[in-house]
Parts: structure tokens; sequence; C-alpha cells
């Protein structure tokens, strides 16, 4: 659905992407992990047809970059970022309901996506009377009722409450469900864990690793296995053929209450592999 080939954006001496490349399948919810300044923006504006490249290919749906800037193309995808808005002086409903006739979607969908995110009840109100979580919601909503083939969101659930969060995670898994391709950017390692099919790790520009997030903490976990005794103790041994025996035994060994390896969360696998912090 996705596919992006050596794709390179420079603003005047600073390169923001020095040629990536990567492909989301149809149906794939696939997140670019990255720090702040790390390219993850400059890629989803050069996906939207925001920004142009300066070098490199990319073609979404089939769809070349070059067609980008056609209202035809943008009206298919679905999109949330820094810059998506809404009327503020109209209320929930008749924003959606703006958008809904803009797309030509049914009338019932504005009822339902509200209903998905629990703004049901809100939907007389005024925008500007909408908190920072409930505004994302909806414009979550603006960006999913023309059930679009395609979405990209931009760090969708930064800066929100865990209860805002919670419920847009539940709306991105519904909608993965129903087999919509998603890119969606993040520094939430719990987020791009429970989300994403796949990640690739951006550094400074560059694609530094790519995978599936159990994939990927398996592949950089350390070999070592944790023995927990009953008195507090802990023993750690590498998980290898020359300590078989003294693990077996610890398995039928009383005093030990917890066999544990080491399995790395998505952060640390990143830090292991760029020597930074996803925050
Ligand atoms: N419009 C622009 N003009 C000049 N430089 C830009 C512009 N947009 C991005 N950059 C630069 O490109 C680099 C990548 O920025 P980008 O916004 O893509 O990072 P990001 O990973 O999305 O960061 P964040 O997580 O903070 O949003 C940064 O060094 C940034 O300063």
């Amino acid at each position: 659905m996705i596919h992006v080939t050596n794709l390179k954006k420079t603003f005047g001496n600073e390169h923001a992407l020095k040629g990536i490349d990567f492909e989301v399948g149809k149906g794939e919810v696939f997140g670019l992990l990255g720090p702040s300044g790390s390219g993850k923006t400059t890629t989803i504006k050069l996906l939207t047809g925001e920004f142009k490249p300066d070098g490199g290919d990319i073609e979404v749906n089939g769809t070349g970059s070059r067609h980008f800037g056609r209202t035809s193309y943008v009206r298919n995808l679905g999109i949330l970022s820094d810059k998506s808005s809404l009327y503020e002086r109209l209320t929930v409903k008749d924003n959606l309901e703006l958008f809904r006739k803009l797309y030509g979607a049914p009338k019932k969908v504005v009822d339902e996506v509200l209903d998905k995110v629990g703004l049901a009840d809100e939907k007389d109100k005024r925008v500007s009377k909408l908190s920072k979580g409930m505004k994302q919601r909806v414009l979550l909503c603006k960006a999913v009722l023309h059930k679009p083939d395609v979405m990209f969101l931009d760090e969708p659930t930064s800066a929100l409450d865990p209860t805002t969060t919670e419920k847009i995670h539940e709306m991105l898994e519904d909608l993965k469900e129903e087999g919509t391709t998603i890119m969606l950017t993040t520094h939430n390692m719990d987020e791009a864990t429970r989300l994403c099919g796949r990640v690739a790790f951006l550094h400074e520009g560059v694609i530094k690793e790519t995978g599936a997030p159990e994939v990927l903490r398996h592949k950089y976990k350390r070999n070592e296995v944790h023995l927990t005794y009953e008195d507090g103790g802990v023993r750690t041994v590498g998980r290898d053929q020359e300590n078989g025996g003294l693990l077996k035994e610890a398995l039928f060994d009383d005093s030990v209450i917890d066999i544990r390896t080491d399995f790395p969360t998505l952060g640390e696998v990143f830090k292991k592999v760029t020597g930074k912090e996803l925050v």
C-alpha cells in the first residue's frame, strides 16, 4: 500500500531524511519511532503531499508523489497531524457533519464514530468548550469518517491523558480489525508495541532497524537468566549449554521463587540500536 524508496528531504543545510526505504502492506499498522527531530513528521508530510521530496520515490495506494497535490489524493486519506483543525465556534456534530457532506459519507457515520470515541454525549457542545483530549478524539473522528483506506497519524496521543489515550487506542484497534492501513509516528514505545505490526526506528534521518516489536525485542535480548531465591538473592547466569544443568535443577528447586529471562522493552531496544532514548 505504501512504498518508499531512498526518500530524501533537505531544509537548507539540514538533511532531515537521508534516503529512507520502507514498505507498508495493506491492512498493516506501521509505526515510525524516533526521538524529537529524527524526521518523523517530515516523513508524514512527504507522504501526504505537504512537502515535496528532494530525492527518491513514494507511492501510496498506487499514486506516485507527483500527484499528491491533487484533492482526490488527499480526500482518500485519513490524516491526523498538528495541522488538523476544527471550527471552534461550531458544535462537535456540526463540525463532523460538514466533513461528512464534503466526503459524501453516509449520515449515520457521525453518530457511529462519536460513539466509538466516547463522545456521543458531547456532540452538541461547541468545540471551543472541549478539553484538549476531547478535541483530539473529534479530530480522529474527522480523519476516519469517510473510511479511508490509508491513515497517516502523526503522534496521535502525544501529551494526552491515559483515558483519552486508551479511547484512541481502542479506536485504532477497531480500524486495524477492519483492515485499514495505518502509518503512525510516536515516541511512545507502549503504543507502538500494542498497535503496530511492524515498526521502523528513525534516527537522525536514517532508518536503523525495522521489524515486528516482539521480533525486535527477541533479537536484542540479553542471553541471560535471572534466578530469584526465597531469601531475596538474585543470581544471573548465561542461558547456554554450560549452565544447562544448573537451570534444569532450578526448575525443581523450591528455594528458587522466580526464573526470568531478559526481554527488553522496545524503548530499550531503540537505545541499544541507536544509542539514544526514544523520548
Ligand atoms: N519546515 C521546516 N523547515 C526547516 N527545517 C525543518 C522543517 N521541518 C522539519 N525541519 C527539520 O528537520 C528535522 C526533522 O524534523 P521533524 O519535525 O521531521 O522531526 P520529528 O521526528 O517529527 O520531531 P518531533 O518528534 O519533535 O515532532 C529537524 O532537524 C527539523 O528542525
